[in-house]
This record gives structure tokens, C-alpha cells and sequence, in this order.
């Protein structure tokens, strides 16, 4: 068995004219890991993304893939391969030759480019529409040919730039599955450019949190939700309460916080909306300090002891669910 390579970036800057898009960050991403760089429109994700795959020039320190700078090599040399927001996918061209495009550059003869491309759409489940053209097929469909077409280069490295934000929400759901199942396949490493948190947690190994074009926070995805280090980091996961205590700010999971009688816990609150999801109550309550705070409960929790807009009610949590935030 080869071993497969990791990918390290090394201080990695870019810079257009004035504006510093990606700030000198560096981080190692081990071998066969699905890692999802996730923040805000113009934290310096896709650039971050692009320097990888080579379609962005490093202003700035280095891309390290197997221990080798492959920061300077066109896109073609660095083993990595990548997939795009909208697929690109050649208009004029059926989806077998889409696929096999990249090898008819490389030159490779007509025989073996049909073969590999089928091979490709089998993995992918498209050979039964092999002969379509793009305009034939719908945007999951679309986005199958693309990815065969990414993965027919034998890429180490894998670079998606939001795979899925041109699919309805259901397909969504289903192609993320998909990605996920594709990449154990392969067994090598996916890096998806996402700003959608629950997109992340559900498909990452390893989560990057970008925030003003610096690594925010970062590794195992369990391990950042779990123990966010910053405000911004919490807010921007979800399903977290940012609230400012006398000693300091602290993260508090919705679903950690727990309703007892007034004046029988931590805090003091008042109920200001009750929204039910089904399976869960979302109680939102005002906390000292004009700060608002929502506590997810069950929805047998919540029938149990019902509570109303306007009633005082006391918020607990046990201590170890409680983390203090650096910002
Ligand atoms: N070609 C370019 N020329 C000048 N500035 C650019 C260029 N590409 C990106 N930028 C700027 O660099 C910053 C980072 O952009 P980037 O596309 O990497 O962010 P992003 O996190 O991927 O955002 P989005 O989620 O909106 O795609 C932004 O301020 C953006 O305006």
C-alpha cells in the first residue's frame, strides 16, 4: 500500500493589492481526513482553497503536500484536484467526455480516457447517463459528472469550493451523504469550503473555523462544538449561548441549560418566546443585563411543567457545561 500524502500550509498568506484575504495561517491536515474550512462570506476560505489547488497565486509562505512545496506548481503537477461552486462543466460536451477531459489534455489515447471516464461515472453511479449532455441532467446529477470529472486525475487531495450550495435542501441532505460515503471509499482527503455550520458538523472530521482571514479555531469537530474557544466560534456553530457572567463570557449549549423555579438557580430570567419544533421546545428567556439566552429542551421536558410568555422562571447548568470564551 503507498502511503498517502498530508498536506500541511505553512504560514500561507494572500494578498490582493490592499487587502490581506488569507492572514498567514498554518495548519496540518493528516492524511484521508474530510476537513470543512467553514466561516462567514469573505473570511479567505476559497482563496484559502484555491492557493491549495493551485488556481491562486501564494503571496506568502507555503503548501506542503507529502512534505513537498507544491506551492509554485501549476494545478495539474500538485496531485490535488478540485471541484467547483458551480461545476463547470462543458456545455458542448457529453458527460463521458467531461469526465475524461483532463486526460485528453494529458494525452492520453481515445480507448483507456472511455474506460477511466466510465470507471469514474460508475463510481459515481452515472454510466447510464454517460452520453447526456450537462444541460440533460439535474443538479445532483450535474454535480456526480463533476465530481467524476475531479477524482478521473487520481487526486491525493480533494478540493471542494461549497459542493452543495446549488442543490434544493432536500438534495442537499442526501448529496452530503453521498460525499461523505465517497470519500471512506477513496480514502483520501476531502477539503470542502463551506459557511454552512450544520454542513459541517455533519460531514468533518476536522473543522476549520475562518473568521477575518485567520484560523479562528480548529481540529477534531466534536472537540471545537463541544469546547468552543471564542464568542465567535460559538455563535457561529449554533446551538450555543454566548452569555456575560460576572467573571467573564462563557458558552453555554441551549440544550445544557436547564429551567428551574424563580429564584431556585444560577440566573434569573423571564420567558420571552416559546417556539415549538417537534421533537424539541426552543424557550427563549431575557437574563440580567439585557441579554437573551434560548434553552432547548425536549418536548416531553417542556409538556411536563409548560411554561408561558411573561413567567419568571431560574436557568442552571450543571458547572462543567459552561466554557469561558476568550472574546
Ligand atoms: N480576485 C480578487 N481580487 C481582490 N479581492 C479579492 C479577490 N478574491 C477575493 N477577494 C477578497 O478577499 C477576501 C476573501 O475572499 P474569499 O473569496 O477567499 O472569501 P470566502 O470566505 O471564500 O467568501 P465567500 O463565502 O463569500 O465565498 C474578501 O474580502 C474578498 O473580497
Amino acid at each position: 500500500m503507498t502511503l498517502k500524502p498530508d498536506l500541511e500550509l505553512v504560514s500561507l498568506v494572500k494578498r490582493y493589492g490592499e487587502t490581506v484575504a488569507v492572514d498567514g495561517i498554518s495548519y496540518h491536515f493528516d492524511a484521508g481526513t474530510y476537513a470543512c474550512l467553514l466561516g462567514p462570506s469573505g473570511c479567505g476560505k476559497s482563496s484559502t482553497l484555491r492557493m491549495i489547488a493551485g488556481h491562486e497565486s501564494v503571496s506568502d509562505g507555503a503548501v506542503l503536500l507529502g512534505g513537498r512545496d507544491v506551492s509554485h506548481l501549476p494545478p495539474a503537477k500538485r496531485g490535488t484536484a478540485m471541484m467547483f461552486q458551480n461545476y463547470a462543466l462543458f456545455p458542448h460536451l457529453s458527460v463521458r467526455d467531461n469526465v475524461a477531459f483532463s486526460l485528453k489534455m494529458q494525452g492520453t489515447d481515445a480507448t483507456t480516457r472511455k474506460s477511466r471516464a466510465n470507471e469514474m461515472l460508475e463510481l459515481v453511479d452515472m454510466l447510464p447517463l454517460a452520453d447526456r449532455l450537462p444541460a440533460q441532467l439535474s443538479g445532483g446529477q450535474q454535480q456526480r459528472a463533476a465530481l467524476a470529472r475531479a477524482l478521473i486525475t487520481k487526486p491525493e487531495v480533494l478540493l471542494l469550493d461549497e459542493p452543495l450550495s446549488a442543490l434544493d435542501p432536500f438534495l442537499r441532505i442526501k448529496m452530503r451523504a453521498e460525499l461523505r460515503k465517497l470519500q471512506r471509499e477513496l480514502g483520501i482527503t476531502f477539503i470542502h469550503v463551506t459557511h454552512g455550520q450544520d454542513e459541517a458538523l455533519a460531514l468533518a472530521d476536522e473543522i476549520v473555523v475562518m473568521n477575518n482571514a485567520r484560523i479562528e479555531q480548529a481540529g477534531a469537530t466534536r472537540t471545537v462544538f463541544e469546547a468552543p474557544k471564542t464568542a465567535f466560534v460559538a455563535r457561529f456553530l449554533g446551538s450555543h449561548n454566548v452569555v456575560t457572567m460576572p467573571e467573564g463570557k462563557i458558552a453555554i449549549r441551549t440544550d445544557a441549560l436547564r429551567i428551574r423555579p424563580a429564584g431556585a438557580a444560577r440566573l434569573p430570567a423571564t420567558v420571552t418566546a416559546i417556539e415549538y419544533q417537534g421533537t424539541h421546545v426552543a424557550l427563549t428567556a431575557s437574563i440580567p443585563g439585557d441579554q437573551e439566552v434560548t434553552a432547548l429542551l425536549s418536548d416531553r421536558d417542556f409538556f411536563d411543567a409548560p411554561k408561558m410568555e411573561g413567567e419568571a422562571i431560574g436557568l442552571d447548568w450543571d458547572a462543567q457545561e459552561a466554557h469561558a470564551l476568550a472574546g
